[in-house]
Order: structure tokens, then sequence, then C-alpha cells
């Protein structure tokens, strides 16, 4: 058979596995559709919903569990951009939910063990900004970036990718950001005088707020050169106890030159926040951490900006939990808290969203 048979062979059992799940059919039914190697990652040509989705529709957990068992694909996204756990969600079904979810876990952890560039298609890949050239740190690094003010009057530092403008960094995060910072602070045993690292300047929001504290030590890493020329404008360079550290985090925080960037006793109080990175890197600064905050149990405090897989809430709390589960191997210990985003809603002015889910998970440890 020509490959165009084959193609129209699977796309007819996979309508029919959709149809048949959709229909309630009984499960020996289904079940000798997938030994009949029914493509179990098909998505149906009306909605885009593969047979997942219509297990979570017609909520039917044996089924989806089986699906699972078979290799049924978690994050796969509907034309309305929902995964099989949100609709799960949608009907407060936990259990089935969770199964999903649990699943979603499972397969992450498993590409996470076998590395990045195994193959596999993690849905933790998904950048801060899906499937553009903003995803790639090096093509973010070479675009020019815009300060301005959006038509909602909030900052925004704004990169173009093909004559698309993506924010980098939004006035309305400003609520995460503080949240973050009073959540660290109340964390960190050291009150006064304390040291800071973070990684990422963006509109300075969480900067200014560390500069509140009357740090004894600021350290700033800033890759990306029309930021430090901002910074350089806005007097970042001669504030006492600021250290700018020009380049990539990557350049600094690695096994040759940590030891010169740490301070005796570690830092008091570590956050990281780049734009454009995957979660790859994010686990990769992970590792450092033992160093960078010191002694353990010494009090010193760790966030991040907890955004990737955010718009979509399964595949978000899967990224969420997989942290979760990697901070852990570590041995640190994480205190979630939700940040109420509804407040924000005109959040995106003419940004691509990169953010879109209701509640922001704060992710707080403390060493
Ligand atoms: C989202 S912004 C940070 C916003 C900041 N938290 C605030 O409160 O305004 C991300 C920043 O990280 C910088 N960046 C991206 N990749 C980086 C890297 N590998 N190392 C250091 N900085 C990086 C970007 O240039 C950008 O300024």
């Amino acid at each position: 058979a020509s490959s165009d048979d084959e193609l129209d062979e699977l796309t007819t059992a996979g309508e029919v596995l959709i149809e048949k799940i959709l229909a309630e059919e009984p499960l020996e039914d289904i079940q000798r559709l997938i030994a009949d190697d029914a493509p179990l990652w098909y998505q149906n040509q009306m909605e885009g919903i593969s047979c997942l989705h219509a297990a979570a529709y017609t909520q039917n957990y044996p089924l989806a569990k089986l699906l699972i068992e078979n290799g049924a694909v978690w994050n796969a996204v509907d034309y309305l951009r929902n995964t099989a756990g949100d609709i799960a969600l949608s009907f407060n079904n936990e259990e089935l939910y969770n199964l999903i979810r649990d699943a979603g876990i499972r397969q992450e952890m498993l590409m996470g063990l076998l590395g990045s560039g195994s193959g596999g298609e993690s849905a933790l890949v998904l950048r801060t900004v899906d499937d553009s050239a903003a995803a790639s740190g090096d093509a973010f690094l070479q675009s020019p970036l815009i300060y301005r003010k959006d038509e909602h009057g909030q900052d925004v530092c704004m990169v173009s990718v093909d004559g698309e403008e993506i924010g980098v960094m939004m006035g309305w995060e400003s609520n995460i950001m503080s949240s973050s910072v009073e959540r660290m602070s109340a964390g960190c045993e050291k009150k006064n005088g304390v040291h800071v690292l973070n990684v990422g300047f963006g509109l300075g929001i969480i900067d200014t707020l560390f500069q509140t504290l009357s740090p004894n030590l600021h350290v700033i890493v800033e890759a990306h050169p029309d930021v430090l020329k901002h910074m350089r404008a806005r007097g970042w360079y001669d504030k006492p106890g600021v250290k700018i550290l020009e380049g990539r985090w990557q350049d600094f925080i690695n096994e040759e030159k940590l030891a010169s960037v740490v301070p005796e006793g570690g830092f008091d109080m570590v956050y990281t926040d780049s734009f454009s990175e995957d979660y790859t890197a994010l686990r990769n600064f992970f590792k450092y951490l033992p160093t960078l905050l010191g002694p353990s149990k010494n009090g010193s405090v760790f966030s991040f900006f907890n955004g990737l897989g955010a718009t979509n809430p399964t595949i978000y709390d899967v990224a969420t939990r997989i942290a979760e589960l990697h901070l852990a191997e570590l041995g640190f210990n994480v205190q979630w808290s939700d940040v109420d985003l509804c407040e924000q809603r005109n959040r995106w002015g003419e940004s691509r969203p990169y953010f879109t889910c209701p509640t922001y998970r704060l992710p707080l440890v403390v060493n």
C-alpha cells in the first residue's frame, strides 16, 4: 500500500476510536481497537481531541487508565487548547484528573532521566513562549528589546520576533514579584544586611524590591545588552552593594566560577527568572543551590519564576510538581503559596500570552 493509503487507514482508525469512546461503547470493543493498533496519538479533525480527551469527556476512568498504559499522550491539546486533564478538571473529577496528571509526571520524569536531546517530546520544553524564535536563548539575546508603556499603562519590556512583539517582562507581574519578596523575607532567617542574588533584571521589579531590604550585597546576573544599557541609564551600576555580572548565568554559575561568585556563608536570598529558557536550564540552576545557599539549615531562601507550562492548567500542575520532586532530590522542601491573578485581566496588551492560568503557584525553599 502507498503511504497515502496508510495515512487514510490510520485516520479512519483514529476517528473510529474516538467516535466509539464518545458513544460509550463497551470497554472490550475499545480494547479490540487498541489491539488492532488504532493510533492512540491521533487527534480528530472536528475538534482536535485525542482518545484520552474522549475518555475524559465520558469520564471513563478504567478506559483512561487503559489508554495511558498503552501510550496515550497526556499533554495533547485540542483546538481550544485544552488537555484531557483540563477536561477532567472541568467535571471536577479529581480521580480522573490525578490519573492523567500522574501519567504526565511519570512521563516527564522519565524523559528527564533520559536527558534532553533524547528525542522525546517533553511538554516542559515548552518555553515561556512556545514555538517561537524567542524560545531559543541565543536568538533572544541577539534580538533588540523595547521598553515602553502599553495601552493599559503598564511598563513592559518587549522582544520583537518576526514582526510580532512578545512580552519579556510585563508590569502585571509586579504582584508575583512583590509576593515572592514578601515570602522570601518572611522565610529568611537573616533580616538585616542580607546578601541577595537575582538572575534576570527585566523591568527591575524584583531588584527594586530587593533594594528596599537594604542588602549588603546584591548581585544581579543579566545577559541581554539592551537590558544592561537600560540598567546603566537608571543608575543600577552606581548603587552601593550592587554588583552586576554581565553575561548568561551559565557563564558564572558553573563548577569553575561559582566559588568566586558566592560570598562567604552563601547568599541569604536567591531568585531566578530568566526569560526564554526551558526546564532543563532551570533544573541545571537547581543543582548549584546547595552552594549558592550556603551550609544547610542556615535559613537562607530560594524562589524562582514558576511560569513553565502556564498556558495550560494541567501542564502547569505537572511542571510545578516536577520542580518540587527535583528540588526534593537535592534535599530541598518547597513551600507553595498561591497568588491570585484574576485581577490582572488586562494582562496582555498586544503581547502573545505566556501565562493564562488564573493562579500563580509561588515556590519557596527555606534552606
Ligand atoms: C522575565 S525577565 C526578569 C524580570 C524580573 N524578575 C523583574 O522583576 O523585572 C528575564 C530577564 O532575564 C534575562 N536573561 C535571559 N536569559 C538569561 C541568562 N541565561 N542569564 C542571565 N539573564 C538572562 C533577560 O534578558 C531578561 O532581562
